[in-house]
């Protein structure tokens, strides 16, 4: 991935085309008005030049000659100039608001379509996200803002720079000098802005962090009880100190290129009024041919600070709408069925699922993880997984679920390679609870509900799936039953009543999130990653008996530490070392002396030595 450095100028104008088109999505009636009000805008201030030059003219004339019409037309543009901002402002509003609506819709699609993990586990995609989350649904409009803003000071520029070649041919010299100076000098700015927020991504993001974590809730008693407020606080001022020394050093440069730009540009204008009062006394100019002057003068000065401010304004933000562009144009992180169709149809899983030689690791430069995993998931039995701490056995269930693909090797769905099948389909046939599953900050139907969305409307299946888990008689006694908020993050917005969110326990967290995979009672594969560490000896051995019942005559993985919760499984695959190195069942297994049958024993012998004590 690149920096805003490697945008090019191709892909600056593309960031133009990107943002019109959105525009133009988001209401072409929007886009029009505000681009009408800019023609409006510029075309005020040469007119009302102009009408004053008349009027005085007229006045000082010594035939008298009628100055109602041009007295009136000026009262007229005056009213123009006095309404147009707000009008601006609130079309530019609009137009920003429905574009926001249009590019986050499209965000976050984009980001909901990337099937796999590995983008979200990379530092600099994320940089990208939080940056294309932040400038990204404002890009389209800034961009055409400046490109307007910048329009409509050429226009005015136009105008004005004809009424100075008309009066001071020569003044365009020194006024073009400068704009073009400035103009150059704005560019190397924005993009030098445009640099620094790139580069100030990973601080921000850090500081954004540490500040969560003196907030949240989920962190608020390890900070409190290691007493970890103060380092947070420091490393996060410490962030912020370092991306306010950047920023301000953005700001002295800013303020030394416009100073100057402001200075040279008054210089011109001061010397054009001693020029221009002076020819007026000679009687080369008349009174209005002064306010004319001295009106165009002001008015190059301003049409240019427009162009310049815009054309800054625009170039930063098409390259910031790169970033957004870049992510939303991402494509799939895992290549799609190799003829490039829909792929072949998910058939329900007759034989079973088998792992072919699999190698993996996460990243070129990381460990092996797997190192040639060999093993079958039979179709209509119980398999257990079972091995030490980093084993590889979560690894193998993120493969299984297609959220990586594997570095060599393959898992074969009914003997078919899964990377040839729809990945959103396959797994729709899979139900998982993961080990670190999510605890949604929503109601209680909501967190089963989100399991299988086809259910989420339909509060008796979620009942059942909650009875399956053991959750239902806990739930059912909620303050509001199923409909309690499992979180005092917010207020319950249909009771609007803050009394009524709750935290639950670890254990009954877990069952939730079983019942959350039981909602998918038309699945093929169970995964379950620890489904019951955090539940107590009784609880543990009624949810695996109701997950056994369940299971019965499906196809499921489980993984567990507590070997006494696999040794009914119909096969035992001991993972160790990123290899399979014992598979069996708990009696094979058992006689064969090996990692399993030492496990059971250390485990077994726990249980039998605190029974004699
Ligand atoms: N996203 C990741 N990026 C890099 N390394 C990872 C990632 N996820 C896991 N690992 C590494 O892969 C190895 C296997 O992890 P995994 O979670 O699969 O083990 P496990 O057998 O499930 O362990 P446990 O019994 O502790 O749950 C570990 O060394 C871990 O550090």
């Amino acid at each position: 991935m690149t920096g805003p450095d490697d945008d090019t100028t191709h892909s600056a104008l593309a960031s133009v085309g990107a943002s019109l088109a959105m525009a133009w999505a988001s209401g072409p009636g929007r886009l029009l008005l505000r681009v009408a009000l800019a023609v409006v805008a510029s075309v005020v201030p040469v007119t009302a030049a102009w009408l004053t030059k008349t009027v005085l003219d007229r006045l000082t004339a010594t035939a008298g000659r009628p100055v109602l019409l041009p007295v009136l037309l000026l009262a007229l543009t005056g009213v123009a100039a006095a309404v147009l901002p707000q009008a601006v402002q609130f079309a530019e509003a609009e137009m920003k608001r429905a574009i926001d609506l249009t590019a986050r819709e499209r965000l976050y699609a984009a980001i909901g379509r990337i099937p796999g993990l590995r983008r979200f586990e990379d530092p600099r995609f994320h940089d990208r996200l939080s940056l294309a989350a932040d400038t990204g649904p404002s890009g389209p409009s800034e961009v055409i803002s400046g490109g307007l803003g910048g329009a409509q000071g050429a226009l005015m520029l136009a105008g004005f720079v004809g009424t100075l070649a008309v009066l001071s041919p020569w003044m365009l010299l020194p006024v073009t000098l400068a704009a073009a100076v400035a103009l150059r000098g704005e560019i190397r700015l924005s993009r030098y802005r445009a640099r620094t927020i790139w580069r100030l991504g990973t601080s921000t993001r850090r500081e954004f962090f540490y500040a969560q974590l003196l907030t949240s809730m989920s962190a608020a008693k390890e900070v409190r009880l290691y007493g970890l407020g103060g380092l947070f606080g420091t490393r996060m001022l410490t962030e912020l100190a370092h991306i306010n020394a950047q920023r301000s050093r953005m700001g002295r440069r800013e303020l030394a290129v416009q100073g100057t730009y402001a200075f040279l540009g008054a210089l011109v204008a001061g010397a054009g009024l001693v020029w221009a009062v002076n020819a007026a006394r000679a009687g080369r100019l008349t009174v209005g041919d002064v306010s004319v002057f001295i009106a165009a003068v002001a008015g190059v000065q301003t049409g240019l600070t427009i162009v310049i401010s815009s054309t800054g304004r625009m170039h930063e933000a098409m390259i910031l709408f790169g970033h957004y562009r870049h992510v939303v144009g991402a494509g799939p992180d895992l290549p799609g069925p190799p003829d490039g169709g829909a792929g072949r149809p998910v058939r329900p899983l007759r034989t079973g699922i088998e792992l072919r030689d699999v190698w993996f690791r996460y990243g070129d430069d990381l460990p092996w993880i797997l190192r040639g995993v060999t093993m079958t998931i039979p179709a209509g039995h119980a398999t257990a997984l079972v091995g030490p701490n980093g084993a590889g056995k979560s690894t193998l269930v993120k493969l299984l679920c297609r959220f990586y693909d594997p570095t060599r090797g393959a898992v074969l769905w009914d003997g078919v390679d899964i990377r040839e099948l729809p990945v959103d389909v396959l797994r729709r046939r899979i139900g998982t609870v993961f080990q670190d599953y999510m605890a949604y900050d929503l109601s209680a139907a909501d967190n089963i509900g989100v399991g299988n969305l086809d259910a989420m409307a339909d509060r008796e299946r979620i009942v059942a799936a909650a009875r399956r888990a053991g959750c239902d008689p806990a739930l059912e006694a909620l303050p509001r039953g199923y409909d309690t908020m499992l979180s005092r993050a917010f207020e319950s917005t249909e009771y609007d009543d803050p009394g009524s969110g709750v935290i639950l326990s670890g254990g009954q967290w877990q069952r939730v999130a079983i019942a959350r995979a039981l909602l998918r009672d038309d699945t093929d594969l169970l995964i379950l990653d620890e489904p019951s560490a955090g539940l107590d000896a009784e609880a543990e051995s009624e949810v695996h008996r109701r997950l056994r019942e369940h299971r019965a005559g499906r196809t499921s993985l489980l993984i567990s530490h507590r070997l006494s919760t696999v040794r009914d499984a119909e096969a035992i695959v001991v993972l160790s070392g990123g290899v399979v190195a014992e598979q069996g069942g708990h009696d094979d297994l058992l006689a064969a002396g090996g990692i399993y049958a030492g496990l059971f024993e250390l485990q077994a012998s726990g249980y039998r030595d605190d029974v004699r004590s």
